[in-house]
């Protein structure tokens, strides 16, 4: 079936995307639609990955520009529009699930607003009679695939000690950082491996959106028993983006008791969030105080020699042969986030699959010239130390060097931080571009800078005035 909304989201597409793409990727979806949400089928998973990478935002940007009154989800699915008909039918039907099951195990509920949150595959899904997910693991995200280097190596070490001591060794486990640097692979993969050592244990993972969803589903349905009872009665509950309860009072409320509750009876909980904790502006005292009764780790970005060996053993699994020239140039130009460079590595594997080229060094620089233009306009190291020194009224060079005196450190400090928060650079290699500093030290700076913005509205000005300099 095809709405006349999905047909103008067609022409739009048309006529922003080559011939090839828009008939290789676009043409082949179908579409059912329905008052609240605009259901998208695709052929097979890798479709669906592909759909959601590079067009999803597009077409939900479009949708909800064109119809913003009915604030449509937007879903994807593998499959055909007719079969899921019959799968949501007998979802209304409580005695037979299966199809309903096999549709949801696939489905990803997107809307413009959770787009990013629920991107996550959760393909373990259970079916059963709870209203509430029954795992929701990701048996693709294992310690088996997760690639070590020195910005991960002690979240990782903290997550197998928890996964082959649930509730004894750190509780809660939360794991902090940035986008797309493996948080949610590395909770998935504790759960993976409990579940592979102890099967009948009662691990829950989900998004702390989708707790909040559900909580106020239970309070809607007056079955808050039911809600506080499932939740208190896993073994491991692992949430994810717990920044996202900054200041949704009775959520938080709702948590705090949960995951005392589990604490008490020695249960692991697993939290996630993209900053340090006490760093989230309306969370509760109480929560942050409690988020450190265990383990706090930090992940850092990758560094370069980890940034290649992710893309090598992500082609690995791909079966595809990545030349290391190669796999080193797309990991040098791509910084950012392991998100980002799986991102890139499946456009360069499409690309060589669609057009039968071999993958050499010529054929990426042009299968990704828009996105290495793009990084090629990000602010640099360099450019940041020669703004600031010039601010300071001093020399780059005493950036770099080893003197302390409290006119060259602070805007040293200055520097890191905003090296930190305007390039895409790793702690480690901020560091080095600051005379071969250590890692913790950058870390540092970025904590001070923030501690003495609040303290200081000179310092706070500074910032504010060097900011707007480089990001203009
Ligand atoms: N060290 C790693 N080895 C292999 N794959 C990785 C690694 N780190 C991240 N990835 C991959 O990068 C992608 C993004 O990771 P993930 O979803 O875990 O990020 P995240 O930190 O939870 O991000 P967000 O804050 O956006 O939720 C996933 O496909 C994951 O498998």
């Amino acid at each position: 079936m095809s709405s006349s909304l999905w047909r103008d989201c067609l022409q739009r597409l048309q006529s922003e995307l080559s011939v090839t793409e828009f008939n290789t990727w676009i043409k082949p979806l179908q579409v059912r639609e329905t008052d609240k949400e605009m259901a998208l089928f695709a052929p097979n998973p890798f479709f669906v990955d592909w759909i959601r990478q590079q067009y999803l935002d597009r077409i939900t940007e479009f949708v909800s520009a064109k119809d913003n009154s009915r604030n449509l989800h937007i879903s994807l699915h593998v499959g055909h529009a007719d079969i899921a008909s019959q799968g949501a039918s007998n979802e209304a039907n409580s005695d037979n699930r299966s199809s309903a099951a096999a549709i949801a195990q696939t489905s990803q509920a997107v809307s413009p607003a959770n787009h990013r949150n629920f991107n996550k595959p959760t393909y373990n899904a259970h079916s059963g009679s709870s209203a509430f997910p029954q795992n929701n693991l990701n048996t693709k995200f294992t310690f088996n695939n997760f690639v070590e280097g020195k910005s991960n190596q002690l979240a990782r070490a903290a997550a197998e000690q928890v996964a082959e001591n649930p509730g004894v060794s750190y509780n809660p486990l939360l794991i902090y950082g940035g986008v797309g640097l493996g948080k949610t692979h590395l909770m998935h993969s504790v759960g993976n491996l409990i579940l592979k050592d102890k099967p009948d244990s009662k691990i829950v993972y989900l998004h702390s959106e989708r707790f909040m969803a559900n909580m106020v589903k239970a309070l809607q349905n007056n079955s808050m028993d039911a809600f506080k009872n499932y939740y208190r009665s896993v073994d491991a509950l692992l949430i994810d983006d717990i920044q996202f309860f900054a200041n949704k009072g009775r959520t938080q409320e709702e948590f705090f008791h949960t995951f005392n509750n589990l604490i008490e009876k020695n249960k692991q909980v697993i939290i996630t969030c993209d900053r340090y904790p006490k760093e989230i502006e309306g969370l509760e005292e109480r929560l942050k105080s409690r988020f450190g009764w265990g383990l706090t780790v930090a992940i850092e970005p990758p560094d370069l020699e980890t940034r290649v060996a992710i893309l090598m053993s992500k082609a690995n699994h791909s079966n595809v042969e990545l030349p290391h020239e190669v796999a080193f140039f797309i990991a040098k130009r791509i910084r950012s986030n392991v998100r980002e460079l799986e991102g890139a590595l499946k456009r360069v594997i499409a690309n060589a699959q669609f057009t039968g080229r071999a993958i050499t060094l010529d054929f990426v620089k042009d299968a990704l010239k828009d996105l290495i233009a793009a990084q090629d306009k990000l602010i640099s190291i360099d450019n940041i130390q020669k703004t600031v020194a010039s601010y300071y009224k001093i020399k780059v060079s005493d950036l770099l060097s080893k003197r302390r005196s409290r006119s060259i450190t602070r805007p040293r400090q200055m520097a890191m931080s905003l090296a930190k928060k305007l390039t895409n650079h790793s702690l480690p290699e901020i560091g080095d571009a600051f005379g071969g500093r250590d890692h913790t030290t950058v870390l540092h700076a970025c904590r001070k800078v923030e501690e003495l913005k609040n303290e200081s509205v000179d310092i706070e000005e500074d910032y504010s005035n060097l900011l707007r300099t480089l990001s203009t």
